[in-house]
């Protein structure tokens, strides 16, 4: 053992043993040397060509290293990208920082080509969805990632839709009605909440089934997910999580309450369908018997998602969407009672020409022109953005936009542009989605001629326009449009048929505007629902002011350090940077807009 050890000892002290060593620790430090120089070289070399790509690109001189600093407030953002155009053209592009490209359009028909060719998102966006529900396929920023679960979905919705005329059944229609029935009794309720209940109800069903309906912590679910929904973009825009503050971590256990209750719905749901299967083996009422809405809850999904993760997800994007449809169709109902009492009459009209006992909104077109011109006014998510991660696009008009720039389009603009709506593009006119039904004759403006008992019409194809965007269009187009198209007309076809809706007097101011839903049923007549419109109150409770500064003081450098590792080590010239990162929230289907860094936090606009 001892001579093991000395000629151990005698090898290690040798001189060419050290040598040796001392050779292979300088070729260890010559490769590291070599690795980093060349990735470092590759980053200068990307942001090179970046820069040379995006020089052809018309747009303001950056004179700043860190871009366009001086951006105006988030409210004027959209603004000064609109007056831009004017300057530089209907593409132009901004330097929100050395390495993220900002790229606005706005001509329709590029947008549309842009739209076909760019079929990634923000990393951000799939970052609020994975922060708030875990790992899922639908709404991931690549492409590819998402197909699957689009395709999927997208065939479901194919199959409800081709199923029946209705895609909201009559026991959801009925619940609904009871509800605001029951609002009626208390005397007052607000329009925001009374939307959200109308969205939240469709599209519980849609993926629960009318088990949804009978489920006793349904309103929980629906305050829950609000709560989360209003702080989702917040937490998302840190480019590193931020699991040093225990807003996070509250936030997450609000998070994880959501994936409990999601679970005991979908258990629900599943019992409930083997119950229906042996009582009646044709039952269509929901998701279960559905391919994806099955493979999400019974947990046969992909082992790295998160077991409902994408049923999240859709509630999130489409109980807040669709809230902010149906508010957009009240206020614009209430505001005209003449195009309110020609939908009424259409629907009377049509109800008495039909066998059905549900509604036939298909030949309800005034109806259906006034969800597409609602949602065309819809004042949500002003810009819709995309990116292209991996390849440079080239443009119809031969334009390139180097790959990792964000393209984003003003689309709330863009559908009040006169030049693609004509002269009255600002107003409410759902005539403008209408024809005459004689061959060769023009949309219908004049509203003398539009009596839908008198004339007949065809409905066009809203995306017939380019400028028509509330849902998208192209790739990453919103999958759910035809469903929720059908499911609020339903809805609406119900509502309209029994209550009316008027402006209550004294309530001009758009914060404090006040809607009476007057029954048609002889028996009630006179009795009215007071809705008070678009009041902005959070159902979260405001966090009390604290003097942060010297935390925050901190919390910034210690950001700006990663952000200087961010710039010049990991740059790869995809817009992940987060210098200014300004993110549209089309898919939370809200207002906001929120850039990290760059703005104090707490100005984060909320919903
Ligand atoms: C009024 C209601 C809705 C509006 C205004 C709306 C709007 C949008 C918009 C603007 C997008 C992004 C499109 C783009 O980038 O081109 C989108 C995506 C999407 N929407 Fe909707 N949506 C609504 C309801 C729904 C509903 C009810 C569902 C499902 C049942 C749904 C499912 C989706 C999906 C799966 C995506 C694609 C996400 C992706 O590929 O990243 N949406 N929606």
């Amino acid at each position: 053992m001892n001579s093991i050890l000395k000629l151990v000892n005698d090898f290690i002290s040798s001189e060419s043993t050290r040598e040796y060593a001392k050779r292979e620790f300088n070729a260890i430090l010559w490769v590291a040397l070599i690795t980093i120089t060349s990735v470092l070289l590759d980053k200068v070399f990307k942001l090179f060509r970046l820069w040379s790509k995006a020089s052809k690109i018309p747009g303001p001189p950056c004179n700043s290293f860190f871009g366009h600093g001086n951006l105006g407030s988030r409210e004027n953002f959209i603004d000064l990208l609109w007056e831009s155009h004017d300057k530089y053209g209907s593409v132009f592009k901004l330097w929100l920082g050395p390495t993220q490209l900002l790229v606005s359009m706005k001509d329709p028909t590029l947008i549309k080509d842009m739209l076909l060719k760019a079929g990634d998102k923000l990393p951000c966006i799939g970052k609020a969805f994975r922060l708030a529900f875990g790992r899922s396929s639908l709404f991931f920023c690549s492409y590819d990632q998402a197909q699957r679960g689009r395709e999927s979905l997208a065939m479901e919705l194919d199959d409800k839709l081709l199923g029946k005329a209705n895609v909201i059944s009559k026991n959801v229609v009925n619940c609904i009605m009871e509800g605001v029935d029951a609002s009626m009794s208390i005397g007052s309720v607000d329009c925001k909440l009374i939307s959200q209940h109308m969205a939240f109800t469709i599209l519980g069903t849609l993926l629960f089934g009318d088990t949804f309906l009978a489920w006793s912590k349904a309103t929980f679910y629906e305050e829950l997910l609000m709560m989360i929904a209003k702080d989702a973009s917040f937490w998302a825009s840190y480019r590193f999580t931020p699991f040093w503050k225990r807003g996070f971590w509250r936030y997450q256990s609000l998070c994880m309450d959501l994936k409990c209750l999601t679970l005991d719905i979908a258990q629900q749901c599943g019992k409930n369908h083997k119950l229906s299967c042996h009582m009646d083996r044709n039952s269509h009422i929901g998701t279960a018997n559905d391919k994806f809405f099955s493979q999400e809850l019974g947990g046969d999904i992909n082992a790295r998602e998160e077991p409902c993760g994408n049923i999240m997800g859709l509630m999130f994007h489409g109980c807040i969407a669709t809230t902010n449809l149906i508010g957009s169709i009240l206020e614009r109902l209430v505001a005209d009672a003449e195009i309110q009492d020609k939908i009424y009459s259409e629907i009377m009209k049509v109800k008495q020409g039909s066998v059905r006992e549900d509604q036939d909104v298909e030949e309800m077109l005034l109806l259906l022109a006034t969800i597409y011109e609602s949602a065309r006014l819809l004042p949500a998510g002003p810009l819709l953005q995309r990116c292209s991660l991996q390849d440079d696009l080239i443009l119809k008009n031969g334009m390139l936009i180097p790959a990792g720039a964000l393209l984003v389009v003003p689309a709330q603009l863009l559908q009040m542009d006169g030049s693609s709506w004509g002269s009255d593009a600002s107003k409410f006119n759902p005539y403008r989605f209408l024809s005459k039904a004689v061959k060769g004759s023009d949309s219908v403006h004049d509203t003398s001629s539009t009596d839908p008992i008198q004339c007949s019409f065809v409905l066009n194809d809203p995306n017939d326009n380019a400028a028509f965007l509330p849902f998208g269009s192209g790739m990453r187009t919103c999958v759910g449009q035809k469903f929720v198209i059908r499911g609020v007309a339903t809805l609406f076809a119900s509502l309209l048929e029994h209550y009316e809706m008027l402006l209550q007097a004294k309530s001009c101011s758009r914060s404090m505007q006040m809607v009476c839903l007057i029954s048609k049923a002889p028996s009630s007549i006179g009795k009215w629902l007071k809705i008070n419109s678009w009041s902005g109150d959070s159902l979260c409770e405001k966090k009390p002011l604290k003097d942060e500064t010297g935390r925050l003081w901190c919390e910034y450098l210690f950001l700006l350090l990663l952000q200087l590792f961010n710039v010049f080590l990991t740059f790869d010239g995809k817009a992940s940077g987060f210098v200014l990162s300004f993110v549209s929230s089309e898919l939370m289907g809200s207002p906001f807009l929120f850039c990290s860094l760059a703005t104090k936090r707490e100005d984060v606009t909320r919903l």
